[in-house]
């Protein structure tokens, strides 16, 4: 399923373009299939990754890097962990890469999202990660309990200790309601210490992998 979104995807891209390169493991795929876009068809495309992993896979599969520095992002494509059915509102960072993801997904001329049916939802109710600048956990912890949050560190798996971000900080997951999903990003993202969180709510297109075949979601 996942490959079948990625492939769909890849058909996106033209000659030319700038291409924001997701995190996780449907964009991987991805970015493969568009690495052999861009051998078999001899395209000029060049990526901007959102994380240390999608830089290494592009690397890999030859798609030229540029940064934001110099260019404008002609379109982004990216995974999501899960998707809100009406509003097209996005969990993401699972992996921990959601603040690298929102810089490049949000200033895409266009920002399109790959997923498997499963990932789609009535309401949102993963865990908000929260990338956290280490010094300020505690009190950003403090801050989401009393926003009626439920925070947890989130913690390496082969190491002993917390998930250090490609940015160096720390993420906390907050179990929370998400009733109004666009006041709760800028809520979050005020409370001093916090980088950015994984709650998305300027999606352009999901596509979505079904047993039937690509469906297109838009609002
Ligand atoms: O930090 C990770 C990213 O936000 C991914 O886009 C998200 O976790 C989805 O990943 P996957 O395609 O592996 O489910």
């Amino acid at each position: 399923m996942k490959l079948k979104v990625a492939k769909e995807a890849a058909k996106l891209i033209k000659d030319g373009m700038v291409v924001g390169l997701g995190s996780g493991s449907t964009a991987a795929m991805f970015i493969r299939e568009l690495g052999s876009r861009i051998e078999e068809e001899e395209l000029t495309v060049f990526g901007i990754p959102t994380s240390f992993e999608s830089k290494m896979l592009a690397l890999q599969y030859g798609i030229p890097l540029v940064s934001l520095d110099e260019y404008d992002v002609d379109i982004a494509i990216d995974g999501a962990d899960e998707v809100e059915k009406e509003t097209l509102f996005l969990i993401k960072g699972g992996g921990g890469c959601h603040t690298m993801e929102k810089i490049v997904d949000y200033n895409a001329k266009e920002f399109v999202v790959i997923v498997d049916e499963s990932k789609i939802k009535n309401k949102l109710s993963y865990p908000i990660p929260v990338e956290v600048l280490p010094q300020a956990y505690r009190v950003v912890m403090k801050k989401l309990k009393d926003m009626g949050g439920e925070p947890i560190i989130r913690l390496a798996e082969r190491k002993r200790g917390p998930v250090i971000t490609d940015n160096g900080n720390m993420i906390i997951d907050v179990s929370m309601e998400i009733d109004d999903a666009v006041s709760l990003e800028s809520e979050i993202n005020n409370i001093p210490g916090v980088v950015e969180n994984g709650i998305f709510t300027k999606v352009d297109k999901v596509l979505v992998a079904t047993k039937k075949g690509i469906k297109t979601l838009k609002k």
